[in-house]
Parts: structure tokens; C-alpha cells; sequence
């Protein structure tokens, strides 16, 4: 097949930052999604209601004009949420989750919280609102072993929220094991996960070909072949469980290319091309649509998307670096070729 015609996807998690960064990297999200659920994690962290309606205003006014590109607006859990302000989200169709980042786990994950248990109202609260709480599921011990902490993470506390709070509907974000893979089809209907394309493309070799490579550095981290193949085994399995997300997450070469380099791998310029690589490699195209267009809204109880998105299969080569404000990224594949291209941006 070298056409494919599919509803309009929408991306489950996708980091657009702010000011002249937003601006930079908007439209490649606008030109291949319809809707995207956008990461709260700015500096400072969008921890209200009002901060997120604030962002949307922000967004919207950065999207290409043409473009009816919808942000769905998330909420940065801390430790000080109160089931007011779940109230808040309940009562605003523009928030649709919560984001729960353990702190320390991520960039600006630092205004996360601790323990879960102290918690419990809020998640009471999101349980009887059916709003999802999307999890960066790592520990933070420093002493786990970094390849080990997702794994930690759902043994551990991820695990025990499930039990405790059987109705809370549950998004584990950016999958990167067997482990994970496992433990969503086991946990019931109430949960779910997103795959990013660079887990379904790359192991964790892709970080030391020839020497060390940061633009392959993000969290959670890359992981064994024997994991991403289980990533690619679930989201080409139909599952209803699985769906797109990208975690296309912008770093400035500065931030990047430093002695701590941060984490993140930028996608957004190719992500719906090169998830169709993926699904095109495992000969399951025909379940690229399910994966991309339809499990998210389903589980997110919104409508699924009218319009269309045609892909043909027209290698083009990825530009060695992007604007980032006033800055430059490396977007993945640069100076590499994509083999699928997008036929009819909107
Ligand atoms: N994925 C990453 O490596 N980085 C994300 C944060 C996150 O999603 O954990 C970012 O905001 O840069
Ligand atoms: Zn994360
Ligand atoms: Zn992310």
C-alpha cells in the first residue's frame, strides 16, 4: 500500500512549551492533528484551572490561522490539588486531565508530588468525574537503576493506586516495557496507555551509535529491543487500550548539547509519518487508524474525528535543525529520510 487514507488523528501527549517556542513548533502539531492533550509541565508548573485557560488562549493565538487546531488542556497535580479545583476541571470542557509527574522524575517534574496516598480525595473527586489522570510512570529513587524505574513504578505505587481507586480512569503516558504493555491489558477497562513513535523506532542502542547521542536521550529512557518490540506488538495489536502520544518534547541544541544534557526527543515535525514507518514495518497499516484516530477519543469520551488524513509513501529527507524561538532543535531523523509523507496538510 502506498496511500493511506485515515480520520484525522489526534496526539494523546505532546509538550508545546511557551512564548516564541510555542510559536516555533505549533504548526507542525496543527498540521497533522486535529486535537492534542498539551503537557502542563511550563516553568512554573500550570497548576489551576485558570493558568490552563490562560495557555489555551496562548495557544490558540500561536496556531497557524487557518488551522482549527483544538489544545485539550491538562492540570499539573501537586501536593497541594484540592478536590475544589478538580471541581474546577469537572465544570471546564477545555481541562480534560489531570497530570500526575513523581517529583524529580522529569524535566520540571520538580513541583510533583511524593507519596500518593495523601492524595486520595483528588483522586476520589477525578474518579467521579470519569476525568483521567495521566501518569509519568517512573520512580525516583536515585538508587533504582534508571533502565528499572517504569518497572519499579507500576510494582510499586502505580499498583496500588489501581486497587485502591478501581473507578479512576488511568493513562499510563509513554510506555517503554514488556512490563507495561503487561500490566495495561491486565488492569481492567479504566486504563490505558500512549506510545511514543521514537519507542516503536529506536533501543536504547540508538543512544551510544558510534558515541554518545543526546538527541536520543528522554525519559522514560530508551529500553532493550526486546521492549520495544512489545511496544510495537501492542500498538499494532488493535487494542482499544493503546493509543498515540507522542511526548514530543522541544529542547534548544543549548539545553541539549550540554554537560547535563536534558530529556526529550522532538517528533513533532514527522510524528504521524513516522508512526506510519512502524505500522507499515509490522505490515499492520490497516491498524494505524484505530491506534491514531480512534482509541484516544474513545477513551477520553470525545467524539472521534470527521475529517481525513491522506499518507503516501514519499520519502523525504528531515532538515538537520528547526527554529526553537530564538534558538535551533535537532528534530529526530535529521538529515535523515522519513519514508511516508503527509499529502494534504489542513
Ligand atoms: N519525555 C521527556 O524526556 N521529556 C519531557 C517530559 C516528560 O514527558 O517526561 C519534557 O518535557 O521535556
Ligand atoms: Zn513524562
Ligand atoms: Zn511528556
Amino acid at each position: 500500500m502506498d496511500r493511506l487514507t485515515i480520520a484525522r488523528p489526534d496526539d494523546w501527549h505532546l509538550h508545546l512549551r511557551d512564548g516564541a517556542r510555542l510559536a516555533s513548533v505549533v504548526a507542525a502539531s496543527a498540521a497533522r492533528f486535529a486535537r492534542a492533550v498539551v503537557m502542563p509541565n511550563l516553568r512554573p508548573p500550570v497548576t489551576t484551572v485558570a493558568d490552563a485557560l490562560a495557555y489555551r488562549e496562548r495557544i490558540l493565538a500561536a496556531r497557524p490561522v487557518s488551522s482549527s487546531f483544538e489544545p485539550l488542556m491538562t492540570l499539573y497535580l501537586t501536593e497541594t490539588t484540592s478536590a475544589a479545583e478538580i471541581e474546577r476541571v469537572a465544570a471546564t470542557p477545555e481541562l480534560v486531565a489531570v497530570k500526575l509527574y513523581p517529583a524529580g522524575a522529569t524535566t520540571n517534574s520538580e513541583a510533583g508530588v511524593t507519596g500518593l496516598d495523601p492524595l486520595a480525595p483528588v483522586f476520589e473527586a477525578m474518579a467521579a468525574h470519569a476525568i483521567p489522570l495521566l501518569v509519568h510512570g517512573e520512580s525516583t529513587d536515585p538508587s533504582d537503576d534508571v533502565f528499572d524505574r517504569e518497572a519499579r513504578f507500576i510494582a510499586g505505587p502505580l499498583t496500588r493506586l489501581r486497587a485502591r481507586h478501581p473507578q479512576l480512569r488511568i493513562v499510563l503516558e509513554h510506555i517503554t516495557t514488556d512490563d507495561a504493555v503487561t500490566w495495561v491489558r491486565e488492569a481492567g477497562p479504566n486504563t490505558a496507555a500512549t506510545i511514543t513513535a521514537h519507542h516503536l523506532l529506536l533501543n536504547r542502542n540508538a543512544m551510544f551509535r558510534g558515541g554518545i547521542r543526546p538527541d536520543y536521550y528522554c525519559l522514560p529512557i530508551l529500553k532493550r529491543e526486546r521492549h520495544r518490540l512489545a511496544l510495537v506488538e501492542a500498538a499494532t495489536s488493535g487494542s482499544a487500550k493503546f493509543f498515540l502520544g507522542t511526548d514530543s518534547a522541544p529542547h534548544p541544541v543549548s539545553a541539549k548539547y550540554s554537560v547535563c544534557g536534558c530529556a526529550g526527543i522532538y517528533t513533532a515535525h514527522a510524528a504521524l509519518e513516522l508512526y506510519a514507518e512502524v505500522f507499515d514495518e509490522a505490515g499492520a497499516l490497516d491498524r494505524l487508524e484505530g491506534f491514531a484516530s480512534h482509541h484516544g477519543p474513545d477513551f477520553y469520551g470525545l467524539a472521534r474525528n470527521v475529517k481525513t488524513i491522506t499518507l503516501v509513501r514519499d520519502p523525504w529527507e528531515v532538515p538537520d535543525t528547526l527554529a526553537f524561538g530564538d534558538e535551533l532543535l535537532v528534530p529526530l531523523r535529521a538529515g535523515e529520510r522519513v519514508t511516508w509523507r503527509i499529502e494534504t496538510p489542513l
